[in-house]
């Protein structure tokens, strides 16, 4: 394939993310096959779509001042010069000659000659006059929102709830790629093996920096690999892994994994249990469950039970206190995984994570009920908000005098995240590890 036609197919996933048609992390899979991308070029096309999506609106900004005397610009045409200017701009292995000449073979391709002379003429106007500084905006929350490209809102929300400095490092480490991490599945496997068992296959594999469970690809993507075909690991960030240790698995306990699908903590879970015990594992999405039942059989775990139920009706199917521990891993608004997902940061709103919030105390309200006295309990998403994190569990401990914070969850976690754990929380920001965003709550039931 060309890298025209490369350019040219990154534009129409691109076009396709900006209807909202499809989610970003989902489509390029699909892109890649449907438009037989040649193996060579994904990682041009994934730098392309990923990079033009994360850094939007600070491309708009640059475009602005050569864009004020044009017409409304139709869609594509606007991603097409987003797409031209994150190449001059971000990618220096590109000669801007060539970066020229394909985006106006493509406004040719797509538009008439009007469009391509229109395309031509601001990127060339912006190579001669340079892009405007975005240091020199003077409200803070703007220059946070423009440099960062997130919307204003969230800015000003992480502003009220981090600070400054800790919203603009949110902001930037979000822009970054993520690393690919895997947790080991010590039932068949110790780390050092597989790490071993990977560099043998020919990809670059190290010990993680956070979990004890991680390893981490320095290159190549793991889930290509004889190892990932016999279950010795599951990908999953680093983050996430603290969640079941969290929890502080013992032998024989009964499980509630009330939001489950796809498995990454059941899974973890059932690891720990090391063959002993249950885990059962609802999900409310039937075809979610299924990416359960595939995991377990994968990872060779016959001890995991699952459910498609929606967990809000949880005690109609279990009795009450009938767990040792019980883990809410709630379905949230994702701001904590904003670099796998940058299409969230513009897609989510306020009214989005209040909706959520509700949902996240109703599905934790009634699955309390279903633990043991001295039973553990943790809630935990992958969103920096106070409002779906620590707020929901301030109103869950304020009606629920049963229950009360488990400080010693810092115990079963590793050194460099206890710093930051507060009274039996955990909210972990991008920065801090180079991780997702992620947030945990150890909660424990009276006697
Ligand atoms: C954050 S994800 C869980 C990730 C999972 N724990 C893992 O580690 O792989 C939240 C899940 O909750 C599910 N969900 C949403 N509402 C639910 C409900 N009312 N009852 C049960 N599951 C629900 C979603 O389908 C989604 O799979």
């Amino acid at each position: 394939m060309k890298k025209n036609n490369v350019r040219d197919v990154a534009l129409e996933a691109l076009l396709q993310v900006e209807k909202n048609q499809a989610y970003s992390n989902l489509l390029l899979n699909a892109f890649i096959k449907k438009h037989a991308v040649d193996k060579k070029d994904i990682p041009l096309f994934t730098e392309l779509v990923y990079g033009t999506l994360q850094r939007r609106d600070t491309l708009d900004f640059f475009l602005e001042p050569f864009l004020k005397n044009s017409k409304k610009l139709e869609d594509w045409v606007r991603i097409l010069l987003r797409l031209s200017v994150y190449q001059m701009i971000y990618l220096d292995r590109i000669p801007e000659r060539a970066i020229f000449f394909e985006a106006v073979e493509i406004a040719k391709k797509r538009g008439h000659k009007g469009t391509a002379s229109l395309v031509n003429g601001v990127l060339r106007s912006l190579q001669r006059e340079g892009v405007p500084s975005v240091e020199e905006i003077e409200d803070d929350i703007e220059r946070i929102a423009v440099k960062t490209s997130h919307p204003k809102w969230l800015i000003e929300k992480w502003v009220k709830q981090f600070g400054l400095a800790e919203t603009e490092k949110t902001g930037e480490t979000n822009l970054l790629p993520p690393v690919q991490t895997a947790r080991v599945n010590k039932m068949k496997e110790t780390s050092d093996s597989l790490i071993e068992k990977l560099n043998e296959e020919g990809f670059s594999v190290e010990h993680g920096d956070l979990s004890e469970d991680a390893v981490k690809s320095v290159k190549g993507n793991l889930v290509h690999t004889q190892a990932f075909k016999e279950g010795l690991f599951t990908i999953q960030d680093e983050s996430s892994m603290l969640v079941a240790r969290a929890l502080g698995v013992e032998e024989n306990d009964n499980i509630l994994d009330a939001c489950a699908a796809p498995g990454g903590k059941s899974t973890h879970i059932a690891e720990l249990l090391n063959g002993t015990g249950h885990v059962h594992s609802l999900d409310i999405h039937e075809h979610k469950v299924k990416l359960i039942n595939e995991q377990a059989e994968r990872l060779e775990l016959g001890n995991i039970q699952t459910y498609a139920l929606d967990s809000r009706k949880a005690d109609e199917q279990f009795e009450k206190e009938s767990f040792d521990k019980v883990l809410v891993d709630a379905p949230c608004s994702g701001l904590g995984v904003v670099r796998r997902k940058p299409d969230l940061k513009y897609t989510k709103q306020q009214a989005d994570v209040e909706k959520l919030a509700k949902l996240q105390y109703t599905i934790l309200e009634t699955v309390a009920s279903l633990l043991k006295k001295e039973g553990r309990l943790i809630y935990s998403t992958c969103t920096v908000d106070h409002e779906e994190n620590a707020d929901v569990v301030a109103k869950f401990l304020e009606n629920h005098p049963e229950f009360e914070k488990d400080e010693t969850v810092a115990s079963r976690l590793p050194e460099r995240v206890k710093p930051f754990i507060k009274d039996g929380e955990l909210q972990i920001l991008p920065h801090y590890f180079g991780t997702d965003g992620f947030y945990i709550a150890a909660l424990r039931k009276k006697g």
